[in-house]
């Protein structure tokens, strides 16, 4: 079910998308006054509607205070459901789990990503994605949730315990490192070793790494985005990068099958998968499919991580919560960690969650809708948003909203825990960081899995200090991420039990 542009995370798209967003309305100011008009041909009012001058102070509010504040003030100012339009481009804002049902799960041909992805069919080819029909996208986002299924996973509990351990092995005794750097190195090396496979992990990890920067570096430049066939040096790049990662996948895929080798790893997965017809992936697919997982898991999973710590490291309480569950798993596990022992780490996977709900890697998504459709706000307004809309799910206000999440600037973990649940709140749209519907994250299990396999085994075996002040987050790059450096001290603990309370 993914095309291309699923591939994709959202985050990177969305991120981009507020970026011509600024772009465009920094290049031309359009005209025009705040309105709420009537539909065309029934009595049913399209959304109120933010275009012309009034775009100016909106714009003045984005480039000072940013997104959130943005959107933050439309939505006070005119309620959950809410039109912006400029240069003929308008983009209807939906907010909160009671208008979004339509946006997440209405369907293909009604609500689609549009061509808004179109830029990642050079990034990962003609074969996969969105750059094939919906029918075989469908069949290719099955072989995702099959590869990424709880009973998958288990496998890969172990070598990323031993990617973890082997790279804190060279942290010394105490030390000062930038946490956004080192957990970013961390990820690239788990992703080689269970998404990518072996021959990468042993043998090609360098020049893969190195590709696939200049993959994404030159494909998420602005131009690229916009023009992605343009014959720029910037395309030229890409494209020179996915043909060399194009052609070590193959080579690879080549060797596994002429060798009858099978390996534990999610390009296996891929090469084993087989459509309805019972045809097999090709070695483009194969190679198409390996680096959107890898573009779509990477980076969420790093900022995610990186943004745990810096919460944990600045909320005392919740610290000694997650270290105090460490403790109580360790008398019962001893130091063993596998699959079920990380199901049973509720609180850190509740601190996680609670990162995601205030740092969402993903801020807006974005669809095209292909025909009108009419929403009902909560406070009983009826709108028709007609076809040609952009429409947007703001996860940044929607995370956010006060008679969902108590006090939603304070980081608190137990809102999600047993009993409270306030994702529950307003129904399954309440809580969407991996989106939800038909374009939900295949990767969620996966990614808490490996958050909690660094995490856990920090917690465990050093006492950080969290150096430099609470991270910002920075808006201007194309995937929110902590502004500069995140600096942690580190000092190694000698036994894990002996350090805990109790
Ligand atoms: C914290 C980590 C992650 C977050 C927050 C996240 C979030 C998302 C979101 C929001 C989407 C849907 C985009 C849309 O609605 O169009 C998505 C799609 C996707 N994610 Fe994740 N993701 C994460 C990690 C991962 C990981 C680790 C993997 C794989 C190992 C993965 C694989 C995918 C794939 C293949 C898609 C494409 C789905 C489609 O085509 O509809 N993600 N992710």
């Amino acid at each position: 079910m993914y095309n291309s542009m699923d591939m994709i995370n959202t985050s990177a798209v969305l991120s981009s998308i507020a970026l011509v967003f600024i772009a465009a309305v920094i290049t031309k100011v359009a005209w025009g006054r705040i309105t709420a008009r009537p539909a065309s041909r029934n009595t049913t009012p399209h959304p109120p509607a933010i275009s012309g001058s009034s775009i100016i102070p909106l714009l003045h509010t984005l480039l000072t205070k940013g997104l959130r504040a943005m959107l933050q003030e439309q939505y006070t100012k005119f309620g959950s459901v809410f039109t912006i339009s400029f240069f003929g481009m308008k983009t209807t804002f939906l907010v909160g789990p009671e208008v979004s049902a339509h946006f997440y799960q209405g369907p293909e041909s009604e609500i689609s990503h549009g061509n808004i992805l179109e830029f990642t069919v050079p990034m990962f080819g003609k074969d996969v994605a969105y750059g094939v029909d919906i029918v075989i996208r469908t069949e290719q986002n099955r072989f995702y949730v099959d590869a990424l299924k709880p009973a998958k996973l288990r496998c890969h509990v172990a070598p990323m315990l031993q990617e973890v351990e082997k790279y804190f092995a060279k942290w010394g005794q105490q030390g000062l490192v930038d946490l956004k750097q080192e957990l970013e190195q961390l990820f690239m090396l788990i992703s080689a070793r269970c998404l990518l496979g072996k021959e990468v992990r042993e043998k090609m990890f360098d020049e893969v790494c190195s590709a696939f920067h200049e993959l994404t570096e030159n494909s998420l430049q602005l131009t690229s985005l916009l023009f992605p066939y343009a014959p720029t040096p910037m395309t030229r790049r890409r494209d020179r990068a996915r043909a060399r990662l194009s052609s070590i996948f193959a080579e690879i895929v080549r060797s596994r099958k002429s060798s009858n080798r099978v390996e534990e790893d999610v390009l296996q997965n891929l090469m084993d998968s087989k459509y309805r017809d019972g045809r097999s992936t090709t070695e483009a697919e194969v190679t198409g499919l390996i680096m959107a997982i890898l573009f779509a898991g990477k980076h969420t999973s790093t900022t995610t991580s990186t943004w745990t710590g810096a919460r944990l490291l600045s909320h005392t309480e919740c610290l000694e919560a997650a270290l105090e569950e460490q403790q109580q798993i360790i008398k019962k596990h001893g130091d063993n960690i596998d699959y079920d022992t990380l199901l049973e780490m509720s609180f850190l996977h509740c601190c996680i969650k609670e990162v995601m709900r205030m740092h969402p890697p993903a801020s807006i998504f974005l669809r095209k809708v292909h025909k009108n459709f009419t929403v009902q706000t909560r406070e009983g307004y009826e709108y028709e948003v007609p076809r040609g809309h952009t429409i947007a799910s703001p996860l940044v206000i929607n995370h956010n909203i006060p008679h969902i999440y108590k006090d939603p600037d304070v980081y608190n973990p137990h809102r999600f825990s047993h009993g409270r649940e306030e994702d529950r709140v307003g129904g399954k749209f309440t809580y969407n960081a991996f989106s939800g519907g038909r374009h939900a994250c295949p990767g969620e299990a996966y990614a808490y899995m490996q958050v909690k396999v660094i995490w856990s085994h920090l917690l465990r075996n050093f006492e950080l200090k969290l150096v430099s002040s609470f991270p910002e987050t920075d808006w201007l790059k194309v995937a929110p991420e902590p502004r500069g450096k995140v600096e942690v001290s580190y000092k190694r603990r000698m036994l894990p039990r002996s350090m805990l309370k109790n």
